[in-house]
């Protein structure tokens, strides 16, 4: 079986060290970040506001990333493999082998065409304040220009919120106010309840 985990949200809420966790406890896991996605920085589209426009979906290779996703699903043995993802041996039936793929980013539910793959629909939220807060000590490898934050990011974080939840999917968020562990425990506890449901 095959079991696709949306762990979305806005910058810096905490969707990397969740991801991170759950690839050290679930089995036969793997994950694909967006932002490994992003086109380089000649690509991205300079705006009238004068900043180049990060937070937006054209600024990364959906179809790469679509296509990634693919590969997983089309054998995510030969995917973990060459991942470097250490994959339990098959059992007697590997039909019934479980295979998680977590897929991580801040623009998770806005792209049409994977709007539907996943069995859960993360979104770690956290205020206005602590998401800058945080996102100002975060050293990207292109560092934000001095008002990035509330010229392009957040604005852009609440406009692609709004059309997600317009949109026919039902989210389960996640305050990215608790600690890292009970974000982690909440989580792990709804995967593994999920899972024992679809066995
Ligand atoms: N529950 C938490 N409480 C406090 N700080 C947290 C929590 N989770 C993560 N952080 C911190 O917030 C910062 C961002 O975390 P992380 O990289 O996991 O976020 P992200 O959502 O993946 O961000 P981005 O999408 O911008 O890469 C890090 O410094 C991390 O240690
Ligand atoms: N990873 C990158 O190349 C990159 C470059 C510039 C900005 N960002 C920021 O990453 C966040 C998503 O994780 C977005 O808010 C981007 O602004 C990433």
């Amino acid at each position: 079986m095959k079991y696709i985990i949306g762990i979305g949200g806005v910058t810096n809420a905490g969707k990397t060290t969740l991801a991170k966790r759950l690839l050290k406890t679930l089995p036969n896991c793997c994950i694909i970040y967006q932002d490994d996605f992003f086109k380089p920085q000649d690509q991205i589209e300079v705006g009238e506001d004068g900043f180049k426009q990060w937070d937006v979906i054209s600024s990364l290779d959906m179809e790469a990333m679509t296509n990634t996703i693919k590969g997983w699903i089309a054998n995510p043995v030969k995917f973990a493999k060459s991942h470097g993802v250490p994959a339990l041996p098959p059992s007697e039936d590997p039909e019934k082998d479980v295979h998680i793929l977590i897929i991580e980013g801040f623009l998770l539910y806005n792209y049409a065409p994977l709007i539907n793959i996943f069995h859960k629909y993360y979104y770690v939220t956290i205020p206005y304040d602590e998401c800058k807060n945080r996102r100002s000590t975060r050293s990207y490898e292109i560092p934000d220009p001095p008002g990035l934050f509330d010229g392009h990011v957040w604005p852009m974080y609440l406009k692609h919120r709004k059309e997600m939840q317009n949109s026919s999917i039902t989210l389960e968020y996640l305050d990215g106010l608790k600690t890292k562990d009970e974000i982690y425990n909440q989580v792990y506890e709804d995967i593994n309840n999920s899972l024992q449901l679809c066995l």
